[in-house]
This record gives C-alpha cells, sequence and structure tokens, in this order.
C-alpha cells in the first residue's frame, strides 16, 4: 500500500522551543492512524505540519505525491480547504451560524451553491442521531451533540485526509465513544484517512495504527524503550 501522505524527518521549533526533532511517518489511503504519547511531545504540532498549518523548519510533508512544505500559503490554504476536513477538540463551531449552516460551511468556503451545500449539509443530521437539531446554533447543543456537529462539518466534502485533534478529548467516555463510532464508520464509508490525536488509549484503539511520539520523534508502539 502507498503513502497518501507522509512527514519525512520534520523538524519545528516554537522559537527557541524545539516540537518536532526529526519525525517521520507515513500514512496509507484509507488508513485510521492514532498518534499518542505523553503531554508536550509534538502530537498537534506533527498534525498541523502534516495538514499544511505549519511549515516545518526542515524535512518534507509529501500530500499525494506533492512537497506540501515548499507550497505557497494560497496553495496550502486551498489544499486544506478543497482535500483535507479537520475536527478539533472543542469543535469550534461558529456560534452565530445554525448547526446546519456550519456543516455547509466547508462546501460554501468551496464555492458550492448555497441550496447544494444545505441539502448536503441536512444529510449528516439523521446519519449523526442528530435529525430535528439542524437549526439550533452550538449554544443550545451538548456537548457530544456539537462534537458530531464538527464531525459531520469535518466530513461533508469528503475530504482525502481527515485531521483530527483530540476529537473526543472534552467528553465524557461514553459520548466519546459514540463520537469515535461514528467517525469511524463514516470515514471508513467514504474512503477518507483520518489522523488522529489522543492520549486516551480507549480512543486510539478504534484506529487501525497507532504511533508513539516522544520528544519530537515518532515510534512505533512495539519500538519504544521503557
Ligand atoms: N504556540 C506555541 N508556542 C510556544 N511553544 C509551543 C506552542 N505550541 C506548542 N509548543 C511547545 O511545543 C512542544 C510540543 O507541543 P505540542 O502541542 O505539539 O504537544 P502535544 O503532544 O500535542 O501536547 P498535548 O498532548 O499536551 O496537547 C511543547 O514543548 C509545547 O510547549
Amino acid at each position: 500500500m502507498s503513502a497518501v501522505i507522509e512527514a519525512r524527518d520534520v523538524t519545528f521549533s516554537f522559537g527557541q522551543t524545539p516540537a518536532l526533532r526529526g519525525a517521520s511517518v507515513a500514512v496509507n489511503a484509507g488508513e485510521i492512524l492514532a498518534i499518542m504519547g505523553p503531554s508536550g511531545s509534538g502530537k498537534s504540532t506533527l498534525l498541523h505540519c502534516l495538514a499544511g498549518i505549519l511549515v516545518p523548519d526542515s524535512g518534507e510533508i509529501v500530500f499525494d505525491g506533492a512537497r506540501v512544505d515548499s507550497m505557497a500559503e494560497t496553495e496550502r490554504s486551498s489544499l486544506r480547504r478543497d482535500r483535507f476536513g479537520f475536527v478539533f477538540q472543542f469543535g469550534q463551531l461558529v456560534p452565530e451560524l445554525t448547526a446546519v449552516e456550519n456543516v455547509a460551511l466547508p462546501l460554501l468556503l468551496s464555492g458550492v451553491r448555497r441550496t447544494q451545500a444545505l441539502r448536503r449539509a441536512h444529510a449528516w443530521f439523521e446519519r449523526l442521531g442528530l435529525g430535528g437539531m439542524e437549526q439550533r446554533r452550538s449554544g443550545e447543543l451538548s456537548g457530544g451533540q456539537a462534537q458530531r456537529v464538527a464531525l459531520a462539518r469535518g466530513l461533508v466534502a469528503e475530504p482525502q485526509v481527515l485531521f483530527a485533534d483530540e476529537p473526543t478529548g472534552a467528553l465524557d467516555s461514553l459520548t466519546g465513544e459514540q463520537v469515535m463510532d461514528l467517525l469511524v464508520s463514516a470515514a471508513q464509508e467514504q474512503g477518507t484517512t483520518v489522523i488522529l490525536v489522543t492520549h486516551e488509549p480507549r480512543i486510539a484503539a478504534y484506529a487501525d495504527r497507532e504511533v508513539m511520539v516522544r520528544d519530537g520523534r515518532v515510534n512505533a508502539p512495539d519500538r519504544i524503550a521503557s
């Protein structure tokens, strides 16, 4: 199987603080990869480099055969908009918009007509057990409901890669597992590759494979020194 997205020997520092010190990871098309590791080890920084949000100081990010690290910001921004989806820990729904408008947002930003974007967004509500919640604003949703709306927004444009940074981190364990069930089945159905950052083994267990980040480097779990 060939990698759809890959980090090769990536370094990144925040000022004087090194966050990645030669991180390499390759993710296959359709794979669900969990990135685990202790707090501060560099998991989110690695995700942000893979997603073209941060540009590595050195090393390469390759997506679908193209070097993301050498792209101009406008090109990386189109890539994020058109090929990638995102789910973060606190949903980050736009509070002024209804739930269905939030889900439609990535489609509207990609130039899909409003009626069609809303129709495609609507289809996600029944699917994620959110029927009847379409017109609510984020303040009128529970944490688990808001996170399912965020998940629908991350997947609605059928991205090639979904980046999920602690998507269940703010939820209780039962609600978190329900969100993971939905994430995995929806991603598998549309063949979306998922890169999931989590520090919870219970959540990582939903992935096809786990890697560990320690001190800014990536190890397969079986190669980690105790
Ligand atoms: N915006 C920032 N400014 C300065 N330093 C940062 C910033 N973001 C992260 N860091 C530092 O970079 C290193 C890696 O952080 P990162 O957030 O990638 O780790 P993480 O494994 O995702 O942690 P956590 O599990 O706590 O979210 C840490 O030392 C952190 O303090």
